[in-house]
């Protein structure tokens, strides 16, 4: 293989096992899995939803943690309320085309968030304005948020009840921490509303 291709896929498992490493060896981000699972399972109980958004791969990460929840994950269960925010053409182009890109994901949460739901906000840079003004959204309505972005924060840290700091700030590298830690609180949500 050309030892251009070759170094560049070698660097890239590089800074992935590292990034994955500082994950594994941070006892604060455990913590924060068990406060985000806690705030999930209390509003599932409380007859609450979890809404999901983000832009480009993590709109992606939005659509695919709902229907982790809605559908199944580790084993078969029913079905759990979650809603991506990021499906309805109609809806996206509608808000986009009437108010404006920025409102896409607020707009649906003044209709469909109710106090008590959680409002998981996916933004690599965390300075989407999109994702900046749903948080607005849902200080209005009671929504509670759970932030998930990278190493700067950007605009979104002191805005969410919890917010995951993926260390890097290469957006794969950010999107594929996002990846791993939105499995572990769809395992560990499944797990904690229905034990086996
Ligand atoms: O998937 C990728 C890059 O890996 C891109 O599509 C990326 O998600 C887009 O550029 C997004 O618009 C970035 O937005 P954000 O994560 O900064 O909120
Ligand atoms: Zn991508």
């Amino acid at each position: 293989m050309e030892t251009r291709i070759n170094d560049f896929i070698r660097a890239e498992f590089g800074k992935s096992l590292d990034n994955f490493q500082r994950m594994a060896a941070d006892d604060g981000l455990r913590e924060q899995i068990g406060q985000a699972v806690a705030i999930c399972v209390g509003a599932l109980r409380e007859g609450r939803k979890i809404l999901f958004a983000g832009n480009g791969g993590s709109a992606a990460d939005a659509q695919h943690w709902a229907g982790e929840l809605v559908s199944r994950f580790y084993y078969d269960r029913p079905g759990l309320p979650a809603i991506a925010l990021t499906t309805d053409t109609s809806i996206l182009t509608a808000i986009g085309n009437d108010y404006g890109y920025d409102y896409t994901f607020a707009r649906q949460i003044e209709a469909l968030g109710q106090k008590g739901d959680v409002f998981v906000a996916i933004s690599t840079s965390g300075r989407s304005k999109n994702i900046l003004r749903a948080l607005d959204a849902c200080e209005e309505k009671g929504v509670r948020v759970i932030g998930f972005t990278g190493a700067t924060g950007g605009d979104m840290v002191d805005r969410c009840e919890v917010c995951f700091r993926v260390p890097s700030t290469e957006t794969p590298r950010i999107q594929e921490g996002h990846e791993f830690i939105g499995h572990l609180l769809c395992a560990l949500i499944e797990s904690e509303v229905f034990p086996k």
